[in-house]
């Protein structure tokens, strides 16, 4: 299994529970990995043949703006089934932090993962 990934994408956007954080942006940072086979993309050295990270990278952003939620679980299970059925992903994992959430930790979050890891 091949994996495309993108490390600590940040986005800052509209996320939780509380009244006061639907009035601010917070940052978020995202891992994603998503399992694919890259030998068609390298067959013939063709991008559209792969995914894409720039434009993962683009969608995640785009969707965080555009679906302010109370949770990242919510937030998280929504952009999975985004995810799955744009891209044809045998496994994907995604990973969650909020690193102003917690004053004492340096990130809280969830992770993700969806799928089989053959
Ligand atoms: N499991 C979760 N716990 C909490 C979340 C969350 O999204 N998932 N969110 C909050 C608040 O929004 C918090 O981040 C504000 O400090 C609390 N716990």
């Amino acid at each position: 299994m091949d994996i495309i990934f993108i490390e600590g994408l940040k986005v800052n956007t509209t996320i939780g529970y509380y009244d006061w954080e639907k009035k601010i942006k917070q940052l978020l940072v995202f891992d994603i990995k998503l399992a694919t086979d890259i030998r068609h993309a390298a067959k013939n050295d063709e991008l559209a043949k792969t995914i894409d990270y720039a434009e993962v990278s683009e969608l995640v952003d785009e969707f965080c703006q555009k679906n302010p939620v109370d949770l990242l679980e919510t937030l998280g299970q929504r952009l999975v089934e985004t995810l799955q059925a744009k891209y044809a992903l045998s496994w994907l994992q995604i990973k969650i932090s909020k690193p102003t959430a917690v004053e004492q930790a340096d990130a809280v979050g969830i992770i993700i993962e969806r799928g089989n890891r053959n």
